[in-house]
């Protein structure tokens, strides 16, 4: 097997752990042990709920935080370590994309000089002189050469979105996190962006980790989903796979938010999920998931919520044995005791070749 671009092995980042010990002092796992990879040329999704952990974990594979525990691999290389002219070499090949363009570039700053900083800062000439090289990434992105003298207010949010894809893309990275890069935008200029990074991909063969809360984008964009919850990884598949068949009881719940999008109800738990036990018929799924005391600590963080648990006559496993990242039929693997695989079904075209 090829070495993955990306490796993700085992990595956790808790936000105020160095202060941990000083009093009042309070801690938060945001990312809890997960493990991903992605291939070159890959584009793989990060979904989940506000304050899954997307945007942490992201930013640690750009290397914007230290994990606090486990290693993050390019090209099978620790890059934990790295300082000096190797970061500055992995800044090249890994570029974040970040979902704000109002207050991302300095007002007071032309196009041309926000386009040049990469250079300045790598000591990099640009290939063909300076000038060639700045038109020619606003050209890439689908806008003119000719806006380089322009100020950043004198483009449209769309606009300065292209500009910072152009920006990422000065130094040739293999690798581009975009956290959120289109959901602050209009829906239609959203589909021009998407398409952006579609065709970007194509030509210039680059891997995305594409963080979004739109699972239309990402079905349409990414090639493997990985979906969080509190942290945690709960499952990854390949996109139809996931779309059409679902194995978490929480990955479930979210492509049944989506309407048109999955078709089995949220609270919906086949036979074949169900084992081991019958369910509790006496008890509503809603009235028992509320009634539910939150799960902390060892077992599964969705417990309280998971409608499998609830079905099964609330397993004591669930409450005190974390799940481990399982293989499942099809590509997918899953961390649940209970997820069960079933006949896949027929793949529906849930997003068309281009968005429009
Ligand atoms: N600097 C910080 N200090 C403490 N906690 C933080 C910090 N940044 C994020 N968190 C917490 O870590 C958790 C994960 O946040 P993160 O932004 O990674 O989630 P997310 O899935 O990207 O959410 P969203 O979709 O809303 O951006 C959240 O509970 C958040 O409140």
């Amino acid at each position: 097997m090829t070495e993955p671009l990306l490796s993700i092995e085992r990595v956790s980042h808790e936000f105020g752990a160095r202060r941990a010990l000083l009093p009042g002092r309070r801690t938060h796992l945001a990312v809890d042990d997960v493990s991903l990879s992605v291939a070159a040329g890959e584009s793989l999704a990060l979904v989940g709920e506000s304050g899954s952990g997307k945007t942490t974990l992201g930013r640690v594979v750009a290397k914007l935080l230290t994990p606090t525990g486990g290693t993050v691999r390019v090209d099978g290389r620790d890059v934990g370590g790295l300082s000096g002219r190797e970061l500055l070499a992995y800044r090249r090949t890994v570029q974040m994309i970040f979902q704000n363009t109002q207050h991302a570039f300095n007002p007071r700053r032309k196009i041309r000089d926000i386009l040049a900083d990469p250079y300045e800062i790598h000591g990099l000439p640009a290939p063909g002189g300076r000038d060639a090289a700045l038109g020619e990434l606003l050209e890439r992105v689908g806008l003119h050469a000719s806006m380089l003298d322009r100020y950043p207010h004198q483009f449209s949010g769309g606009q300065r979105q292209r500009i910072g894809i152009a920006r990422a893309l000065s130094l040739g990275p293999r690798l581009i996190v975009a956290d959120e890069p289109v959901s602050a935008l209009d829906v239609s200029v959203q589909a021009q962006v998407l398409n952006l990074f579609a065709r970007l991909r194509r030509e210039l063969g680059l891997s995305l980790l594409f963080i979004s809360h739109d699972l239309r984008a990402v079905y349409f964009l990414c090639e493997r989903i990985a979906v969080l919850y509190q942290g945690r990884l709960v499952e990854v598949a390949p996109r139809e796979r996931l779309l059409e068949h679902p194995l978490h009881p929480y990955s479930r719940r979210l492509i049944a938010a989506v309407p048109g999008l999955g078709e089995r109800d949220s609270a919906e738990v086949s036979a074949a999920d169900a084992p081991a036990a019958a369910p509790d018929a006496g008890e509503s799924t809603a009235a028992a998931v509320a009634g539910a005391e939150p799960v902390t600590g060892v077992g599964c963080h969705y417990a309280s919520r998971c409608p499998l648990h609830l079905q099964l006559g609330r397993p004591e496993r669930c409450l005190t044995e974390r799940p481990a990242l399982r293989a499942a039929a099809g590509g997918s693997a899953v961390a649940c005791h209970f997820a069960g695989d079933e006949p896949p079904a027929p793949v529906r075209s849930v997003v068309s070749e281009e968005v429009g």
